[in-house]
């Protein structure tokens, strides 16, 4: 897929009719219902989406995955057969939600991406810094650690979400100047610690908005955007896909 890639994560967000109203407006509208746009839904309305959204264009996203491969005594765990099964084309590992409440470490996520690729889904690894982390200059370790787990994936697909803890759900938008260093900072990286690394897309995420989209995704090495609180409206998430598509 060429093009910036739109992944609106609902979180914990949602029931059955408001999933499945949220989902008909995108479908009807040829700004959100095109290749390139994607949900991230909460796990137990994944499998209805699915149905839903055949035959268009929309790409659903889990908003997790199990560092379990196998089927199993894991109680609460889904797998990343689970998600393949359901049609789901992504699944979002490691955000900073996840991290923080979780404690979800490097070894757990590195299984949950493996396990991803080896199913056929697409893993957005979530990395980024707290506010703590950004001010005491350490950001750039930070983000390096997160990613070093991408140098032990020998081959497939993935995708990179660059989301600072600070500006989620905070409306405390990273500067373009901010995105543009962390953004080239992180293809550096990967161009010199990963194999393939010229294809990995690097999302930005955090405090995207309908006002702030266009700049956000016109800055350079970003490759698209993960958004939160404004996908929950389909019409802001409308005008973020439509500045979306008018990049290549
Ligand atoms: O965490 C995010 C997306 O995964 C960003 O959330 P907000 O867009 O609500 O800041």
């Amino acid at each position: 897929m060429s093009g910036k890639l739109v992944i609106g994560n609902w979180k914990m967000n949602t029931r059955g009719d408001s999933a499945r109203q949220l989902a008909a407006a995108l479908l009807a509208d040829g700004e959100t219902n095109r290749e390139g746009v994607g949900i991230a839904a909460p796990a137990v309305y994944l499998a209805a989406l699915a149905e839903q959204l055949k035959g268009g264009n929309i790409a659903l996203s889990s908003q997790d995955v199990s560092r379990f491969a196998a089927d199993g005594a894991f109680t609460g765990e889904v797998s990343a057969a689970m998600l393949a099964d359901v049609g789901c084309r992504y699944a979002l590992v490691g955000h900073s939600e996840r991290r923080q409440y979780f404690r979800e470490d490097s070894a757990a996520l590195l299984a949950k991406m493996r396990n991803a690729i080896a199913a056929g889904v697409v893993p957005v690894l979530c990395v980024g810094e707290t506010l703590e982390q950004r001010e005491s200059g350490a950001y750039l370790d930070v983000v390096r650690e997160q990613l070093a787990i991408l140098a032990e994936i020998a081959d497939g697909e993935y995708v990179v979400a660059y989301e600072p803890v600070w500006a989620i759900g905070t409306g405390k938008v990273a500067s373009l100047e901010q995105i543009a260093e962390i953004h080239a900072f992180i293809k550096n990286w990967c161009l010199q610690n990963v194999s393939g690394s010229d294809k990995i897309r690097v999302l930005y995420g955090g405090s995207v908005k309908a006002e702030n989209a266009e700049a956000i995704l016109a800055t350079k090495n970003v490759g698209g955007a993960l958004v939160g609180g404004a996908s929950l409206d389909a019409g802001s998430f409308r005008v973020i896909c439509q500045a979306a598509g008018k990049m290549i």
